[in-house]
């Protein structure tokens, strides 16, 4: 596309321009419930009204409901410009969700500008198609470039197959990043970088992401104040205040655009930027995404609890796992088994992994573990065994019904399987 043709285009786009975002609307389309990583400040609560903060949707869409809202949103909305996927998950982890949404919409309205939000791991799988879509707004979430940071950041990620934890994970999500915007920007697409301002993490490092992202093309960055959302690993941090994200802007836009008018929306937001109207287009009737054509599982998970009620013990402080079965809908406790707390205190080094190991041999024949919170050095050698964790802080039986959940969308992505 023509430089010209994109400035016309993005003086339409509320999210890019400043002057656009008081005239024309946007909308999000949450089509994209799954993700591929699992970030320590986000918690996807999906039926949430009253809250508005990035993850939150209150439905999710298929395809072809997707079409349907456009219809009627456009028809009340004439300023609409346009339309987004920000989640609820990750755009390129239901990829083929958000292609057919596009595509419908697309040939419906075809001076629509589409855009999508990521975090950046399969970007270098999908730029191609996200350019041959039509997209020409990406926005990518860099928020470190040492592995080091990000293993503060983020829990794990799934790519190929795989889970990562730690700093590996980290140096694998940064890289796929660094590496799509370049591609991206040199195809002539405009890249915009969010970046989430943690205090005591990743905010002395800002500088340097915002300079290395201008190198690889990035139009401009979009530093955001931490939400410390009720049930992420971050919920007890202190949200970075307006004034701290001013300072870090100043200071950054010697370098970079800076966006100064995120409203941090939802994932159904709809509307102006500052007058969000999602609520007056919610759907009756909320569908999965895509049906689960997986054939029924039954799991076993470990879960600790201090009362067989909530998971709320920590997995290092857990003397006895209790195993439960779900499919699921229904769960069906299995027995108690005791173990070797995992933080054994002044036990010897050699002592303390052989203990270690001991305490996952114990478990080995089960599919997760539900645990309230885990340091990320024992959910690298759960990994190690083969056993994915999950954590919750709800009831049990929540937690097992999310625990499924993770397993059956590790094992098909983007599927939203109720069970047998
Ligand atoms: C929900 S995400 C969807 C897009 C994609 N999964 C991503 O992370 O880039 C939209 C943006 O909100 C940010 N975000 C999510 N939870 C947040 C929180 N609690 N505080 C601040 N930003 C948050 C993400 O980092 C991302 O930049
Ligand atoms: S990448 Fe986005 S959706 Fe996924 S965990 Fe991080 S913030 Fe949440």
């Amino acid at each position: 596309m023509e430089k010209q043709e994109l400035a016309e285009i993005t003086a339409k786009h509320p999210c890019y321009s400043f002057a656009a975002h008081h005239k024309y609307a946007r909308m999000h389309l949450p089509v994209a419930p799954s993700c591929n990583i699992s970030c320590n400040y986000c918690n996807r609560k999906y039926d949430c009204v009253n809250e508005s903060r990035p993850g939150v949707t209150s439905e999710i869409l298929t395809p072809a409901q997707s079409l349907a809202k456009f219809i009627r949103v456009k028809a009340e909305l004439p300023h609409l410009s346009v339309v987004g996927i920000a989640g609820p998950g990750d755009a390129l982890a239901n990829w083929e969700a958000v292609t057919s949404s596009i595509q419908l919409i697309k040939a419906e309205a075809p001076a629509m500008i589409f855009c999508l939000s990521t975090n950046g791991l399969m970007l270098p799988h999908y730029w191609q198609d996200i350019i041959d879509l039509g997209i020409n707004h990406v926005t990518v979430t860099v928020n470190c470039l040492e592995p080091a940071i990000g293993a503060g950041i983020y829990r794990h990620i799934h790519y190929q197959g795989k889970y990562y934890v730690g700093e590996n994970a980290a140096e694998l999500l940064i890289g796929n990043q660094l590496t799509g915007i370049k591609l991206l920007a040199d195809h002539g697409i405009l890249v915009k970088v969010n970046i989430v301002m943690i205090k005591g993490i990743n905010d002395e490092h800002i500088p340097a992401v915002v300079k290395k992202v201008k190198s690889l093309g990035a139009l401009m960055t979009n530093i955001m104040p931490l939400i410390p959302a009720p049930g992420s690993v971050f919920q007890g941090f202190s949200q970075t205040s307006r004034k701290e994200v001013d300072a870090m802007r100043d200071l950054c836009q010697t370098d970079l655009t800076q966006m100064r008018h995120c409203q941090q929306c939802r994932a159904d937001a709809i509307g102006l930027l500052a007058e969000d109207q999602s609520h007056k287009f919610r759907s009756p009737k909320p569908e999965s995404v895509k049906k689960c054509n997986l054939p029924a599982r039954v799991y076993k998970i470990a879960v600790t609890s201090k009362y067989k009620k909530l998971v709320d013990l920590h997995y290092g402080h857990a003397a006895e796992f209790h195993i439960y079965e779900t499919d699921g809908r229904d769960t069906r406790f299995i027995e108690t088994r005791p173990t070797q707390k995992y933080c054994l205190g002044v036990a010897t080094c050699e002592e303390t992994e052989a203990k270690k190991d001991a305490l996952i041999e114990g478990i080995a024949d089960c599919d997760a573990v539900l645990t309230m919170r885990i340091g990320y050095e024992a959910q690298k050698r759960l990994l190690g065994y083969g056993i994915p964790v999950a954590e919750s802080c709800a009831s049990i039986e929540e937690g097992l019904q999310q625990a499924f959940q993770q397993l059956r969308q590790a094992e098909q992505p983007g599927a939203v399987c109720s069970g047998l």
